[in-house]
């Protein structure tokens, strides 16, 4: 299956979730780890969701599902125990042009939910695109027992030296070539780290262009 790959923006997006069980809970808390505004129906709820409604880190209304529940959301998760629910929740969806997983239920989800490896910024997807669930979770084990534990800090250096170097240097191969250069060293939040020394150093052979006067 073709499926494409994409790392989306839902940060004060109103997303639902139909259901609030065991399946339900995991997709609320990776909605939620993408600041997505979550709203959620289902007549009874684990303990875990009704703590988060406490907190005000969502809205739940505890009821059934009904026609008309999805509109102006950009996203749905079907998570009942109930298929029937389910897929008329995807057909509204479908309807409404609103994103839907329906979970564990394939021909009724339009996107699927990857195996995540997450460290900080850095977020490594994995999908089988639904041909074995547990190959992706075997793998995200795998690959998250090798990565560092402390790669997101590393990277959150990097990616401040790369800002700076951005704002001092033009956009040129030279710059492209430093760059990849810094992505192999060691990198820290330091002042006088030698990294960031030698972008700086860099930045003094290959200047932003001076400003047209103005005339
Ligand atoms: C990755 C992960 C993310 C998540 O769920 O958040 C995820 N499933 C996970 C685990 C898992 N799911 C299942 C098992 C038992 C072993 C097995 O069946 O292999 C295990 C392993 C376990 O937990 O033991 C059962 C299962 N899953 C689906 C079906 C229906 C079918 O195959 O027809 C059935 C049979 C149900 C039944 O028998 O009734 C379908 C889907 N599951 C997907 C995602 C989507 C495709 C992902 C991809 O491969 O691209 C897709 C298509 C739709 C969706 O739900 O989005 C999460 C791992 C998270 C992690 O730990 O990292
Ligand atoms: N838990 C698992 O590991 C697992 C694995 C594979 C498949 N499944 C299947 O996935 C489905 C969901 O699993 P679960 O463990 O989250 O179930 P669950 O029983 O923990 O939760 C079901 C939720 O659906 C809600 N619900 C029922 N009818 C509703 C309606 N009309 N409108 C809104 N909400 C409604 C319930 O209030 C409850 O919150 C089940 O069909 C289960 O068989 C579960």
């Amino acid at each position: 299956m073709d499926l494409f790959p994409i790392f989306l923006k839902l940060s004060a997006r109103p997303c639902i979730v139909i259901g609030a069980g065991n399946l339900a809970e995991s997709k609320i808390e990776s909605l939620r780890a993408a600041n997505a505004h979550v709203t959620v129906i289902a007549p009874n709820a684990r303990e875990r969701i009704l703590a988060m409604a406490e907190a005000g880190e969502i809205h739940y209304h505890p009821r059934e599902y009904a026609q008309g529940d999805l509109a102006g959301n950009f996203l749905v998760v079907a998570a009942t125990d109930n298929p029937a629910v389910n897929r008329a929740v995807f057909a509204e969806a479908e309807q409404s042009n609103i994103l839907c997983n329906a979970v564990d239920d394939p021909p009724f989800c339009d996107f699927y939910f990857p195996s995540v490896v997450r460290r900080g910024d850095l977020q490594i997807a994995i999908s089988t695109a639904g041909a074995s669930p547990a190959l992706a979770q075997r793998l995200r084990k795998e690959l998250n027992a090798q990565l560092p534990l402390d790669l997101g800090d590393w990277l959150n250096d990097l990616g401040n030296l790369r800002r700076e170097v951005v704002q001092a240097e033009p956009l040129n191969e030279e710059r492209r070539l430093l760059l990849h250069q810094l992505a192999q060293r060691d990198v820290c939040g330091f002042d006088g780290c030698p990294s960031r020394q030698m972008a700086r150093a860099h930045a003094r052979t290959n200047p932003m262009p001076a400003e047209p006067e103005l005339s």
